[in-house]
C-alpha cells in the first residue's frame, strides 16, 4: 500500500527506520526486510550509517532482490549543513551508492554552526548550548532543496519535526511544496492539528517513534511507552495482534505513514503484517482518548534550546 504524495510519487505506507542499528547487522536486517516486504527505508545523515545502507542496497540489487526503482529512500539534511544542502545530499548519494534519492528531508528546523554530520552532542557549543547558525534562514534552506528536485538529485522534498507554524511558513515561501511532514506522532502523541493541518495542505504525515520509541530513547530522553498501555493490551487481544499491529495500524488509518523499527527479525515481520485487518471506529475512538502530550523524542531539550516554544 502506498500514498501518492503531492510531488506525483508514491510512498509506501509503511518503512522500515535505521536509526540505532547496529552496522554489523544493517545488511542482514534490510535484506531480511525486503524479503518480508519492506519497500521503504528511512534513513538520515545523522545516524551516521549510510554507508552500511548503501552496502545492503548494493547488495540487493547485485543479487537482483530488487530493483532500484521499487524501493523508496528517504534520508535526511542535518543541522549543520543547512549552508551546504548540495555537498550533503551529494555526499548521502554517495554513501547510500545512489543516483537519486526518493525524498530529502530537512531533518530539524534549525541550523547549527558547528561543522560535519555528528551525534546531536557534537552540535552542543561550549556552554552546552545549541551552537545554532543565525545567518542562516529556513526559507534560503528550502530554495537550496528546492534545486535538488531541479538538478534530478532528489524526487520528492520534504521538512521533518516542523510545527504547525513553522509548516505555514514553509508553505509561503516555497515554489515546491513539502511532500512530506516527519514528526514524531503514536496514541500517546497524537498532534490532531498538526496531523490535520498538514493533510488538508496536501502534506503527507510521516510517523516517526511511530510505537512511541519503546525501549529505544531511554537513555537520552527518557521514556513511557504505549506498548505496555493495557487498553492497547485489551485491543491487541481483541483483534488477536500484538499492541504494535495495533498501533501501526492505527497510524495507518489516520492516513500517516509508519517507519517503526526493529533490529529483530521476528518484530520485523510482525510489524509488516498490519495489512489483514482494521481497527472500528469505536476503537479508534477509544485510542483517540489516549493522548497525553507526551513527546519521546526531545533532542531540542536536550540540546538546551526549546525548539517547540
Ligand atoms: N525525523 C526525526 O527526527 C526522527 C526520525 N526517526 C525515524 O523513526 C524511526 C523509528 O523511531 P524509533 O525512535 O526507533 O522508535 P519506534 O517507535 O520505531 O520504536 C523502536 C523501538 O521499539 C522496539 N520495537 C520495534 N518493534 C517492536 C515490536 N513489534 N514489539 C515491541 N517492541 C518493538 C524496538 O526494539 P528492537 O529494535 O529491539 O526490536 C525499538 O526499541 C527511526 O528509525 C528513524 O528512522 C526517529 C526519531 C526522530
Amino acid at each position: 500500500m502506498a500514498i501518492t504524495l503531492n510531488s506525483g510519487f508514491n510512498m509506501p505506507i509503511i518503512g522500515l527506520g535505521v536509526w540505532r542499528m547496529d552496522d554489523k547487522d544493517i545488511k542482514s536486517l534490510l535484506i531480511n526486510a525486503i524479503n518480508i516486504g519492506y519497500r521503504h527505508f528511512d534513513c538520515a545523515a545523522d545516524y551516521q550509517n549510510e554507508a552500511e545502507v548503501g552496502d545492503a542496497l548494493a547488495d540487493a540489487f547485485k543479487t537482483e532482490l530488487v530493483k532500484r526503482k521499487d524501493l523508496f529512500i528517504t534520508t535526511k539534511l542535518w543541522n549543520s549543513d543547512h549552508g551546504h544542502v548540495l555537498e550533503a545530499c551529494k555526499d548521502s548519494l554517495k554513501k547510500l551508492q545512489l543516483d537519486y534519492l526518493d525524498l530529502y528531508l530537512v531533518h530539524f528546523p534549525i541550523a547549527t554552526k558547528h561543522t560535519g554530520v555528528g551525534t546531536t552532542a557534537s552540535a552542543l557549543g561550549e556552554d552546552g548550548v545549541l551552537d545554532i547558525d543565525t545567518t542562516i534562514s529556513l526559507e534560503s534552506t528550502w530554495h537550496a532543496m528546492e534545486e535538488l528536485v531541479s538538478l534530478g538529485l532528489v524526487r520528492s522534498i520534504g521538512i521533518s519535526n516542523y510545527d504547525i507554524f513553522l509548516t505555514r511558513d514553509c508553505l509561503a515561501y516555497a515554489k515546491v511544496k513539502p511532500a512530506v511532514n516527519q514528526i514524531e506522532t503514536h496514541p500517546y502523541f497524537q498532534r490532531d492539528s498538526l496531523v490535520k493541518f498538514c493533510q488538508k495542505h496536501g502534506i503527507c504525515v510521516t510517523a516517526h517513534t511511530p510505537l512511541g520509541g519503546a525501549v529505544s530513547n531511554t537513555e537520552w530522553f527518557g521514556s513511557v511507552s504505549c506498548l505496555d498501555d493495557p487498553v492497547l493490551k485489551g485491543l491487541a487481544d481483541k483483534y488477536k495482534k500484538t499492541v504494535a499491529q495495533i498501533v501501526l495500524r492505527w497510524g495507518i488509518q489516520r492516513s500517516t505513514v509508519v517507519i517503526p523499527k526493529s533490529s529483530k527479525l521476528e518484530r520485523l515481520a510482525e510489524n509488516f503484517k498490519v495489512f489483514d485487518f482494521e481497527l472500528t471506529k469505536e476503537d479508534i475512538d477509544v485510542i483517540k482518548s489516549m493522548d497525553r502530550n507526551h513527546r519521546t523524542n526531545q533532542p531540542a531539550k536536550f540540546w538546551g534550546i526549546d525548539l517547540y516554544a
